[in-house]
């Protein structure tokens, strides 16, 4: 029986995932560590309002297993040398030199992990493949491991997380299947099932799926794959009703209703965000064409191109609806993260449409429940298209709804946050310059209600 995990990584995966493990296994000790010590000293906040992740439910959790058997610390070497098993749960971003730039997985701090354990290890460990990770990595963190190890032994596992922002902590209680590919050899089967061992406290046996390990790196990208094209799939048919007197909503309710198809993902938007579906298909693309297989890469190429055009599509959807001139006009945000129920905003759709609304001159106003000006400035400049101080002319940043919108020549909605549906429409209407515009790039609000109040309201789709 495992008594002592590490994990390396206590971002958005590495801290709820770990969490949970905690709660569930109180006789296991789970210390999470991180090179970020502001992460750190955040997880260890004495004010669970402070945790660097906002998540549902999260802080019921932390607030039972911190201290008991949850630890969050900066002493990565200590952690390792302690733990029997060792999750790698780093960020895998899209490479941003080199080879591959802007399309594969940037290995870096997966190699520097397989290095530092290599370094610290002085008994035999188990290495968990947390992070998403391209088809055969694991091949590279063994031969790491082994050649330059102190002579103990490794097994490598792969376990992907396939737990959505906004959900984590219902996904974590309660997976829809856990991964675990190993080794087909006798230790590699006996470290799947210590790893099972663990789950097993809250997870049902038939729901802990085992694989090799190829396979289990592979079905995460597909996964994700396989969602994200469901997006860009009613995206693409949101386009055609605009066009046709279709609605997509009817759409995609006629279609999901069919059991083969399934009424799950097929919510129309402003193109989907999130640090994962885009960085896992251009890698996925990159992995098709390393192997010479074009026509795959261009298959699953196309769910980017077509979330790409839906993001800029909305945008200048807004510009020719506001008599082909946004300069100077005020636009009110609401919503700046990539879903609702998390503060995360990594590839949110409403940094690009910011950005484009910003290079007409538009002037832009945000507000977001969850999330703070450093973070939707730092997201704008990252995008590298004007200086910061250029960014800040065009930008503020909120705290109050009401006053995001007074004066506004329109509103665009880019977050689907349940709040936004409680406001009080007749005063924003009230404050609006007119004609007062809506740009739903959710669907989130009542249509009908709305151009009652006098809006006019556009919404994805119809
Ligand atoms: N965010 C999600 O919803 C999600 C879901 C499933 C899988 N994933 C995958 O999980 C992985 C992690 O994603 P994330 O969103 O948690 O990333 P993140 O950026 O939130 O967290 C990664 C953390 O790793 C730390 N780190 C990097 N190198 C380190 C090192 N050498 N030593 C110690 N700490 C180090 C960073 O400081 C950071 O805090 C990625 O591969 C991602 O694709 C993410
Ligand atoms: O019908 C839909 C469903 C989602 N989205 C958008 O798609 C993006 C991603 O949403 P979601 O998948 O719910 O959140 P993530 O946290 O990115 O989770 C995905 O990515 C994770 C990281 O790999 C995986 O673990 C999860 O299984 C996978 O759902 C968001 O911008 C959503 O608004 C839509 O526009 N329409």
């Amino acid at each position: 029986m495992i008594k002592n995990i590490c994990c390396i990584g206590a971002g958005y995966v590495g801290g709820p995932t770990m969490a949970v493990i905690a709660q569930k296994c109180p006789n296991i000790k789970v210390t999470v560590v991180d090179l970020n010590e502001d992460r750190i000293d955040a997880w260890n906040s004495s004010n669970l309002e402070n945790l660097p992740i906002y998540e549902p439910g999260l802080d019921r959790v932390v607030e039972e297993a911190r201290g008991r058997n949850l630890f969050f610390s900066t002493e990565v070497d200590k952690a390792i040398d302690e733990a029997e098993m060792i999750f790698i749960s780093v960020n895998t971003p899209t490479k941003t030199y080199g080879v591959g730039k802007g399309m594969a997985a940037d290995l870096k701090y997966i190699e520097l992990c397989a290095r530092q354990i290599a370094r610290v290890a002085k008994s035999d460990k188990i290495v968990v493949e947390k992070s998403t990770l391209p088809v055969r990595t694991a091949q590279a963190i063994k031969d790491i491991l082994d050649h330059t190890g102190n002579g103990v032994n490794f097994q490598i596992l792969s376990n992907p997380e396939f737990l959505a922002e906004g959900t984590a902590i219902d996904d974590l209680f309660a997976p829809d299947r856990v991964l675990i590919g190993g080794d087909i050899t006798e230790s590699g089967q006996k470290a799947i099932n210590q790893l099972v061992d663990i789950y097993a406290n809250w997870v049902s046996k038939d729901r802990i799926l085992t694989t090799n390990v190829w396979s289990s790196e592979l079905s995460k990208l597909t996964a994700n794959a396989f969602l994200a094209q469901r997006v860009s799939s009613i995206n693409a048919m949101s386009e055609l009703c605009e066009k046709t007197g279709a609605d997509v909503n009817e759409v995609a309710k006629a279609i999901g209703m069919d059991s083969r198809i399934g009424s799950k993902f097929l919510k129309a938007s402003v193109g989907f965000g999130g640090s994962c579906f885009q960085k896992d298909i251009l890698n996925l693309v990159y992995i098709a064409k390393s192997y010479g297989l074009n026509e795959v890469a261009d298959y699953w190429e196309q769910v980017i191109i077509m979330n790409d055009h839906q993001k800029r599509r909305f945008a200048k959807n807004m510009i020719s609806t506001l008599y082909n001139t946004v300069s100077g006009k005020k636009i009110a945000f609401l919503g700046w993260a990539f879903k609702k129920d998390t503060n995360d905003t990594r590839e949110s759709a409403a940094i690009y449409v910011a950005d484009d609304l910003i290079s007409e001159q538009a002037m832009v106003s945000v507000f977001d429940p969850k999330v703070d000006e450093t973070q939707i400035l730092f997201d704008l400049n990252y995008l590298e298209t004007r200086s910061d101080i250029e960014n800040k002319k065009y930008i503020k940043i909120e705290k109050d709804p009401y006053s995001t919108v007074e004066n506004s020549h329109a509103i665009a909605i880019l977050t689907e946050w349940d709040e936004f549906k409680t406001y009080d429409w007749k005063r924003i209407y009230d404050s609006m310059l007119k004609p007062a515009f809506v740009f739903d790039g959710r669907n989130l609000l009542d249509k009908k209600e709305l151009e009652e109040i006098g809006f006019v309201y556009q919404a994805i789709g119809s």
